[in-house]
């Protein structure tokens, strides 16, 4: 049976067991941070077999099976995930999903609430992360080259057309890259192009700072909680290319707000430093 509280690998001690029984930060978040990495890349050979027996090679249905395995992930490190609004993802057809993205541990959360037929946009050096690598890919996600505005605006172009043909949803972290600093980074505007040239709904997803529990820097990763809220939609029919930023700004300040009401941080909701 899975440890229901971050109990493994790595636990606090207990005060009955002194200091022998302590580990020290750094030492346990080594070793929480490095079971879950084994635990990803087994999971994602294995995974890898499931898929191409059962789907034959890349395609979004891979991601009903990757889902399924993630979402036992979060009892081997005591987490637990409050999910509000998944109703919200009920639009009929396509949609550009963007959220928060505060680790590699955003895995878990990402599965505990992803609709189907949705893959992600990520940077192409995923794809050389051995069997994750390969389950990334297997799972249908679309790969941008982040050295490169050009060739990451013609993808974001195509699978403005795609998305649309195939009716997938596609999932965008606009901050661009990992913080976990309680707030947001500046959103950059690709997913937001990418919903008006489709002419598809926003729907914002945000997950609550992690910092209480987990802090790479501090070397803090414990059991916790993470609210997670799925928004309602945004629409974008009849929007321009004009509109971009406007609605840029308008995901970020609801999205800061939710992050900062679901964090416990309200007074900082206004404090844009
Ligand atoms: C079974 C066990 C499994 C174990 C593993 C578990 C799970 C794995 C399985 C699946 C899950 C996979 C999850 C993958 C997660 C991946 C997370 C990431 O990799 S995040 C990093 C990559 N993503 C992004 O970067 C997205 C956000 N970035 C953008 O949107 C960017 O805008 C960009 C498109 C990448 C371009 O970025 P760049 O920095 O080069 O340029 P700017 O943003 O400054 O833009 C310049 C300029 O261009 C305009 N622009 C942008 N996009 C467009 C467009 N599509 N069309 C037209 N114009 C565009 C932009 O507005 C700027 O102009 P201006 O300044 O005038 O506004
Ligand atoms: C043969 C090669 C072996 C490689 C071994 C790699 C070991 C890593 C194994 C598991 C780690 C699980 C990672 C799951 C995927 C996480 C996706 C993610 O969070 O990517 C970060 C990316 O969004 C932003 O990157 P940056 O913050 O800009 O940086």
């Amino acid at each position: 049976m899975p440890a229901a509280q971050g109990t493994f690998p790595g636990r606090p001690a207990r005060p009955a067991e002194g200091a022998a029984g302590r580990l020290s930060p750094t030492v346990n978040f080594a070793l929480r941070i490095g079971f879950y990495c084994v635990l990803c890349l087994v999971c994602s050979a294995l995974a890898a077999v499931a898929c191409l027996l059962v789907n034959g090679g890349r395609t979004v249905k891979n991601m009903r099976i990757i889902r399924a395995v993630v979402r036992t992930f979060k009892y081997f490190f005591g987490l637990r995930f409050e999910v509000k609004g998944l109703e919200n993802f009920k639009v009929e057809g396509p949609a550009i999903i963007v959220s928060n993205h505060q680790s590699v541990l955003d895995m878990m959360g990402l599965m505990e609430v992803l609709p189907d037929n949705c893959v992600q946009v990520g940077k192409k050096e995923l794809m050389y992360m051995g069997s994750v690598g390969l389950i990334i890919y297997l799972g249908g996600v679309i790969f941008i080259n982040r050295k490169s505005t050009s060739s990451a605006k013609m993808v974001m172009s195509e699978v403005a057309k795609t998305m649309v043909a195939e009716n997938v949803k596609v999932w965008v972290y606009p901050e661009g890259t990992r913080n976990c600093t309680g707030d947001l980074l500046p959103f950059k505007k690709g997913a937001f192009h990418l919903a008006i040239q489709a002419q598809v709904p926003v729907i914002p997803v945000v997950y609550s700072s992690f910092t209480s529990f987990y802090n790479p820097k501090t070397k803090l990763f414990t059991s916790g909680k993470i609210k997670v809220e799925v928004l309602p939609p945004i629409e974008t029919k009849g929007l321009t290319p004009d509109d971009v930023t406007d609605l840029t700004d308008r995901c970020f300040s609801t999205m800061r707000e939710t992050l900062f009401r679901l964090s416990g941080r309200p007074s900082q909701a206004k404090d844009s430093s």
